[in-house]
C-alpha cells in the first residue's frame, strides 16, 4: 500500500516535470518565432501566381455539389451531435505515418486546385516549409495538418462533414464564405431567430475558442494534436483555422477574436500558402523523405501510436 502510494507519488513527479520541460520547450519556439520574424510575408508566397488557385465560380460541378450539400447540412445540431460522437470513442490506433498512408487513397471532392492523394499534398506542404527554413515544428505541422481527413474512414455521413473550407455556426452565415449566404438556403439555421443575427450565441471579443466552427477535418485533427502532443500553440491554430477562409483571408468573423487569436491569426496567415500554393510543386518521394519526417514526428508525438 505505502509502496503503491510513493511509486504513485513518483510518477505524478516526473509527469510535472516532462509538463515543465513541454512548456520550457514551447516558450523557446514562441521566442524563436518573434525574433526570426517567422510569420512576416515570405518568399514562396511571391512566387506563385495566384489567379490560378481557388476559383470556385469556375469550379467543376464536383465542387460546386460538395458546397450545396455542406452548406445545407452544417447546423448547430449537427455540430452538437458530431463532438459528441468524437469524444464518445476512439476510432483508431496507429502512429501518424500509418495516418498518412491510410488516408492516401482519399480524393476530396471539395478541392479545385489538386486531384493528388493526401500523402503527396502533405509532402508538398511540409516540403515547401523547410525549404524556406521555417522551424520543425511548423514543417510537421504542414505535413500533418489534413490528416483529420482520416474521419472519412470511420464517422464521417459524407466528405461535407470531413473536408472543404469552414465557418462558424450558431452564427449569421457570413457573404464572404465560399459561394455566399445564398448557398446557404437548405440549411435549418439560416433565418434562425438567434443563430442568424450579428453575434448569434456567442458575444463580442469572445475568442474563438468558444466558437464552434463547422466539423470537419481541421476540429478533428486539432483536438487530437491538443490532446497527444507537444505541439505550440501556433501550430494548434494552424491546424485548427486552415480552412477557415472566411476569417483568414477574408476578413469575415473579426468581431469574434480576443487577443490571443490576434497572434494565431498572423501564424495561420503564414501557413496558408505553404498549404495552397505547394499544389502546383513537384511530388515529393515519400520513401526518401520517410526518415526525415520520423524523426519529427517522434519529436512532437511521445506516445508514438495515437489514438485517433
Ligand atoms: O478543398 C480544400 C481542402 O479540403 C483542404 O484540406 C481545406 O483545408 C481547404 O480549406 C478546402 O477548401
Ligand atoms: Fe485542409
Ligand atoms: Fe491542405
Amino acid at each position: 500500500m505505502r509502496d503503491g502510494q510513493a511509486l504513485e507519488e513518483t510518477s505524478d513527479a516526473v509527469d510535472e516535470v516532462n509538463v515543465l520541460k513541454a512548456n520550457m520547450k514551447k516558450e523557446a519556439e514562441r521566442k524563436e518565432a518573434e525574433e526570426k520574424g517567422l510569420f512576416d510575408e515570405s518568399e514562396f508566397d511571391k512566387e506563385k501566381d495566384k489567379t490560378n488557385f481557388r476559383q470556385y465560380e469556375d469550379a467543376c460541378d464536383r465542387v460546386k455539389n460538395f458546397y450545396k450539400e455542406q452548406h445545407s447540412k452544417q447546423t448547430v445540431a449537427f455540430n452538437l451531435k458530431a463532438r459528441h460522437n468524437f469524444n464518445s470513442k476512439t476510432r483508431a490506433e496507429m502512429t501518424v505515418w500509418e495516418a498518412m498512408e491510410k488516408l492516401n487513397t482519399l480524393i476530396d471532392e471539395s478541392d479545385p486546385d489538386t486531384s493528388l492523394s493526401q500523402i503527396d499534398h502533405l509532402l508538398q506542404s511540409a516540403e515547401a516549409i523547410r525549404r524556406d527554413g521555417k522551424p520543425r515544428w511548423m514543417q510537421l505541422t504542414g505535413l500533418i495538418h489534413d490528416l483529420g481527413k482520416l474521419l472519412f474512414f470511420y464517422d464521417a455521413e459524407g466528405q461535407w462533414d470531413v473536408v472543404g473550407d469552414t465557418f462558424p455556426v450558431g452564427i449569421g452565415f457570413d457573404e464572404r464564405i465560399i459561394y455566399g449566404r445564398e448557398s446557404f438556403k437548405d440549411n435549418e439555421d439560416l433565418n434562425h431567430p438567434v443563430y442568424d443575427t450579428k453575434f448569434g450565441i456567442y458575444s463580442p471579443g469572445c475568442g474563438l475558442d468558444k466558437v464552434m466552427l463547422s466539423w470537419g477535418h481541421d476540429e478533428y485533427l486539432y483536438h487530437i494534436c491538443k490532446e497527444q502532443s507537444t505541439l505550440p500553440a501556433e501550430a494548434l491554430a494552424m491546424i485548427r483555422y486552415h480552412s477557415f477562409y472566411p476569417w483568414h483571408s477574408a476578413g469575415a468573423y473579426e468581431e469574434l477574436m480576443d487577443e490571443h487569436d490576434k497572434d494565431m491569426l498572423r501564424a495561420v496567415k503564414a501557413f496558408n500558402p505553404y498549404d495552397l500554393y505547394s499544389k502546383s510543386d513537384g511530388i515529393p518521394s515519400a520513401e526518401e523523405l520517410k526518415p526525415y519526417y520520423m524523426e519529427l514526428i517522434n519529436e512532437y508525438f511521445p506516445t508514438k501510436v495515437i489514438k485517433w
